[in-house]
């Protein structure tokens, strides 16, 4: 079985759309964690176009309410974002190289480059008991390095996988996630996956037991506006369990 964690940033962004606290994250978050769900994303962005830094500490006091529900936060490790993770203390903190401007996460991390900079970053989230997940591109040879810089994941970046899905050369894209989250298993590592997965593609990606948790949010909103927020949460459950 794979947890599902669904992202509520899409709920931010109506309800950002018209300044009053409707849809109300918090009562989104509980009914969705009623329904079955194992826990809670956000990613408040710098702008906090959707996902605020506030929604982050009414969450936490939500999932108080939830033993055994998670709440993962994901974002860039600037230095405000860092300050409101480690006053929080969610259940996980998945750390994404989005720049402040980008529209959507669109790459992982190069470690190569990044590992001196994140090395002490992951050091102090772990100091706090928060688990840490690198956001990352399904390249095997960057999952022994992933744990050695200290992660506890890794978020496999599934939009290539959720692209090529049921077209020619899905195999083959299919074969290179799987061979990373092996990598990452191997290396000692969980291996979590995310973006542009639906109701469609996640069951494929999650067949083999590799991935412990998918986070998703853009997908499931959409599919809410055709069945219905209760139906799709139940849909993924079903598709997950
Ligand atoms: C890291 C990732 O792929 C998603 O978790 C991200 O939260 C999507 O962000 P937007 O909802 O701003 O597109
Ligand atoms: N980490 C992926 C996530 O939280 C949601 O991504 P998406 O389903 O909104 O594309």
């Amino acid at each position: 079985m794979t947890h599902l964690s669904v992202n509520l940033n899409k709920i931010g962004l109506l309800r950002n759309s018209r300044g009053r606290n409707y849809p109300n994250m918090v009562e989104m978050a509980e009914r969705t964690l009623q329904l079955g769900a194992f826990g809670i994303t956000i990613h408040p962005r710098p702008d906090q176009r959707h996902a605020t830094y506030q929604d982050a500490h009414d969450l936490k006091d939500l999932l108080k309410r939830f033993p055994g529900a998670e709440l993962n936060i994901e974002g860039f490790p600037d230095a405000q974002f860092l300050d409101v993770v480690l006053e929080v203390e969610p259940d996980q903190c998945t750390l994404v190289p989005d720049d402040p401007n980008q529209l959507t996460s669109d790459h992982g991390w190069n470690l190569a480059r990044d590992q001196d900079a994140l090395r002490p970053v992951i050091a102090k989230l772990k100091a706090k008991g928060i688990r840490v997940v690198l956001f990352m591109d399904p390249d095997v040879e960057n999952m022994v390095l992933a744990k050695d810089i200290g992660a506890d994941r890794v978020e496999l970046y599934t939009e290539a996988y959720a692209n090529t899905y049921g077209k020619d050369g899905f195999s083959d894209v299919l074969a290179t996630y799987q061979a990373a989250a092996q990598a990452a298993l191997d290396a000692g590592l969980g291996v979590n996956a995310g973006h542009d997965l639906d109701l469609n593609n996640v069951q494929t990606l999650c067949e083999q037991g590799k991935i412990t948790e998918v986070s998703i949010g853009h997908a499931l909103t959409a599919e809410a506006l055709d069945l219905g927020w209760d139906n799709v949460v139940k849909a993924y459950l079903a598709k997950l369990s």
